[in-house]
């Protein structure tokens, strides 16, 4: 199996390791860095995968090294992985989560020819339920993306695109949970609000969504006629949606995903 080294415990990191566990990947061919030691002794104690504080350590005998740390740390872990002889042993992949920082920035650091993948996953991952889109660096071969596509296959859809998109992908599917999330508290606020309890709202809610974004995948309709077939003419949902349309809830959409993509792209012109 590939051996997969996960630089970097964190939200996603964790969410990779447990989503791939769950998936079904042998413990013994995943390794976690993480460099806080309260968080590292928890992890290795709930998920029972070998934790290191060095991330060197994890990436020796890896055949996958997946960084995800925070933009801010990525320098500090090229400066820790220039201490081993990265793709010397073996064909080995860098595969960076971090948001914003691009494939070259890591080429330049590493051995001539080094095979880069960016990846931007989101925590659905967790469930086996996330969106993974992948983008090549210059020296990734066809074979490098399959390694990455089929052990991130595990835990969501893959799908791959050029590297210059990944900011906006980033905008939205990599952050897009959280936005899901935020309409979720909203309508079980106004549940509550109209009288519901915050069991029942909750149970509502949730449901609604899942059922929502399951016709979503699979109706083939837009999403556009799927919430016209809920409009009936003069009814409640019409009441509703001319509310969200008069609070501007759209562009306040579409004005989130262009922050969101600046904030990335301020990542990356941050640390080139
Ligand atoms: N959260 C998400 O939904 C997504 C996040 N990402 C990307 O993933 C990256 C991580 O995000 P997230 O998980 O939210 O952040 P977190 O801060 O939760 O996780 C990063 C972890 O890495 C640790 N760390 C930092 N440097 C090292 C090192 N040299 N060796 C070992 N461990 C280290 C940090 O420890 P400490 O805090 O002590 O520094 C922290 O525990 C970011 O670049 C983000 O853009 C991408 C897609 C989705
Ligand atoms: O908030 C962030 O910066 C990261 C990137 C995508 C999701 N979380």
């Amino acid at each position: 199996m590939t051996r997969v080294a996960v630089i970097g415990g964190g939200r996603i990191g964790e969410a990779l390791v447990v989503g791939l566990i769950d998936a079904g990947y042998a413990i013994k061919d995943l390794v976690v860095a993480e460099h806080d030691g309260g968080r590292a002794a928890d992890l290795s104690s709930r998920l029972g995968v070998r934790v290191t504080d060095a991330a060197a350590d994890a990436a020796e005998g890896a055949d996958l090294v997946v960084l995800a740390v925070k933009p801010s740390d990525v320098d500090r872990v090229l400066t820790d992985l220039g201490r081993i002889e990265l793709g010397g042993q073996r064909e080995q992949v860098l595969v960076s989560m971090v948001a914003g920082v691009s494939t070259s920035r890591y080429e330049n650091k590493l051995p001539a020819g080094f095979p880069v993948v960016r990846v931007m996953p989101n925590t659905p991952i967790l469930v086996g339920q996330g969106m993974i889109v992948i983008a090549p660096g210059r020296y990734a071969r066809p074979g490098h993306l399959e390694t990455v596509g089929e052990v991130l296959g595990a835990v969501g859809r893959v799908t791959t695109v050029a590297e210059n998109q990944m900011d906006a992908v980033t905008a939205v599917s990599g952050s897009g949970p959280a936005y899901c999330f935020l309409v979720a508290e909203a309508l079980i606020d106004g549940a509550v609000g109209v009288g519901l309890s915050l069991r029942t709202a909750t149970e509502l809610v949730v449901q609604t969504m899942v059922g929502a974004a399951a016709m979503l995948q699979e109706s083939g309709e837009s999403p556009n006629d799927l919430r016209a077939a809920v409009t009936s003419p003069g009814g409640t949902t019409a009441a509703a949606v001319r509310e969200l349309e008069r609070a501007g809830v759209r562009s306040a959409f579409i004005e989130a995903v262009h922050a969101a993509k600046e904030r990335s792209e301020r990542h990356g012109s941050a640390t080139e």
